[in-house]
């Protein structure tokens, strides 16, 4: 129960055997807490009965409190004043029902700047978050961002050091995924509202548009867990598209219910042992049976986001001859019997669930084929169902440039707030200019990232699935290999800034040791730094030699 004390009542409690704290008005019993205080004991008997919030900021994030403030929180100072409201609210505003510039299509700028919000940062938060102009962001996406935000910040940020390192998030959250309606929302199409009973508190579904899903991407990875953000989109944010793309009606209108609820998981198995970037490589085969009614499917498939958990696979597999064109997708569902996995022990992304999958002898419908057989991978432009996997790689890496822009950001704002409060040779880092140097180089990377990522995204809403495919694919791959560049950038450059507290584990710098740990799963999967820019000046050369280019 929530009491309230002087600061004479606070004194007396001075002793190992009854030891309280106050930190920001707040008054925190701490003899419980004291022996498994990781900073130890003895520092907090010398603050015992007094005020200590200097010496609390000086070495916590503000995630501790929100982590621990249930457990040790017994009331406050008589001279705190109300809350002042929350930013952001905990309820999200919602979206005006009455036609305003807000309700404006993609693309119609609004009048009005969105008021600002956050912590104001500059260059922490995109620059539609601080009072500025934006063509693309209307009151919806202010809404969506308010609810997401402060989701983020109750329930998943501080405890994804904790999920690191137990290798999970709890399911209770992907639950969460669902019953709020996120899932349904992160398909890169319109939301998927036919097929689940769950609304996006803060934006109806016929207003979903593509900057919502970015923002939520967005919002989700300032957690600043690559882990956390791929186990809970990763598989399904490239193993669900394909299914409700180019499945069945019967297949789709059966599992995918289960899917957009939370209850059920899917992943994506394109990557084998032996062929990665090379897709066109790949031997897990498909083989139909003699009644035609199934295919076997026999083979591995390596490094795969969330296969420990999954109930399906949408799986590239080999039904025909060598080459790109001898390849299906099939959905594979693990009660077929024949899957194993295990989970694969990995450099970054630990609760992110990557997975060693083996297919042996799984019997697989043939209502499950995804497409059509042996287009799986590239087929004709021209016709629509055979381009499962090129198309869906284009949705995949526009999420991990989301992902590496926030993370950059995460790096950034972590360094700024940390730069304001430690000092070294009598002055605050932000005083010496070799730190504002290195924050500056963090900022231009990111806010040119960010740009075009806004610009492509925007063009990704114009345009047909095929289209955007084909000529966006160069600029989206060139996009993917500048985030992860600027995320790596900023990641070193964010550990040099913390010194050795970004080499241990947790603490202040837990965040920077956790995200220069996950680089490299974004700067490897969905088309390594290398593929990614050769890929955008062929693909980006081939398409304007069909517009006419003139050389
Ligand atoms: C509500 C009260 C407190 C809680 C819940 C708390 C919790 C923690 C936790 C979880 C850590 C591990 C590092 C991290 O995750 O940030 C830590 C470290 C530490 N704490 Fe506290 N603490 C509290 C109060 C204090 C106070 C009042 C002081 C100083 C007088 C203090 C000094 C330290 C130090 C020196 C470390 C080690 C920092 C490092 O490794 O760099 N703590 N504390």
């Amino acid at each position: 129960m929530s009491k309230t004390f002087t600061t004479s009542d606070v004194e007396s409690h001075n002793k190992p055997n009854d030891l309280y704290i106050i930190v920001d008005e707040d008054v925190y019993d701490l003899t419980k807490f004291q022996d498994e205080h990781p900073g130890g004991k003895k520092i907090l008997s010398r603050v015992a009965g007094k005020d200590a919030s200097k010496q609390f900021w000086k070495y916590h994030n503000e995630g501790i409190l929100k982590k621990y403030k249930a457990k040790l929180h017994v009331g406050s100072l008589n001279t705190k004043k109300a809350a002042a409201p929350p930013t952001p609210p905990a309820t999200p505003p919602a979206p005006k029902a009455t036609p305003s510039p807000a309700a404006a299509p993609v693309g119609q700028e609004q009048e009005e700047p969105l008021e600002p919000f956050g912590d104001l940062v500059p260059f922490a938060d995109p620059v539609w978050y601080q009072g500025y102009h934006s063509p693309h962001h209307n009151e919806t996406h202010a809404a969506l961002r308010n609810e997401v935000r402060a989701w983020v910040e109750s329930d998943i940020e501080p405890y994804v050091g904790e999920w690191d390192e137990a290798k999970k998030v709890p399911d209770e959250i992907y639950k969460q995924m669902g019953t709020r309606g996120y899932l349904a929302g992160l398909l890169g199409m319109h939301y998927q509202s036919q097929y689940t009973e769950n609304r996006v508190a803060s934006v109806p579904p016929e207003k979903w548009d593509l900057f919502h899903e970015m923002l939520l991407t967005d919002e989700l990875s300032r957690a600043g867990s690559g882990g956390f953000v791929w186990n809970v989109i990763g598989g399904f944010g490239i193993g669900c598209p394909p299914l409700v793309k180019f499945g069945q009606k019967s297949l789709v209108d059966r599992i995918l219910p289960g899917i957009l609820n939370g209850d059920k998981r899917i992943c994506l198995a394109i990557t084998e042992p032996d062929a990665g970037s090379d897709v066109a490589n790949l031997t897990c085969e498909a083989k139909l049976s003699e009644d035609g009614k199934h295919y076997i499917v026999n083979g591995e498939k390596k490094w795969i986001t969330n296969g420990v958990w999954c109930d399906y696979f949408t799986t590239a597999v080999r039904t025909g001859k060598d080459g790109m064109n001898g390849i299906s997708v099939l959905l594979i569902e693990r009660s077929a019997g024949g899957v194993s996995t295990r989970r694969m022990d990995c450099q970054g992304v630990w609760s992110s669930g990557t997975t060693y999958i083996t297919f042996e002898d799984v019997k697989v419908p043939v209502e499950n084929l995804i497409g059509k057989e042996n287009q799986g991978f590239k087929g004709m432009l021209k016709s629509n169902s055979c381009i499962v996997i090129m198309t869906n790689f284009n949705h995949e890496r526009i999420g991990i440039v989301i992902q590496c822009v926030r993370f950059s950001r995460v790096c950034y704002e972590e360094c700024v707030k940390y730069a304001h409060k430690r000092k070294t040779f009598g002055q605050s880092l932000i005083k010496h200019p070799v730190i504002r140097l290195k924050l500056a180089h963090m900022a231009r990377q990111i806010e040119a990232s960010y740009s075009w990522l806004e610009a492509i995204i925007y063009q990704c809403g114009k345009m047909g699935e095929t289209e955007a495919m084909f000529r966006l694919g160069g600029a989206i791959a060139s996009l993917k290999a500048q985030s992860t560049v600027t995320f790596e950038f900023c990641a070193r450059e964010a550990s040099q800034i913390f010194g050795g507290l970004s080499y241990s584990r947790g603490g202040q710098g837990g965040k920077i040791e956790r995200l220069y740990r996950d680089v490299r799963a974004y700067a490897i999967p969905g088309g390594s730094e290398e593929i990614m820019l050769d890929l955008s000046i062929r693909q980006s050369l081939k398409v304007n030699q069909m517009m006419g280019m003139k050389l």
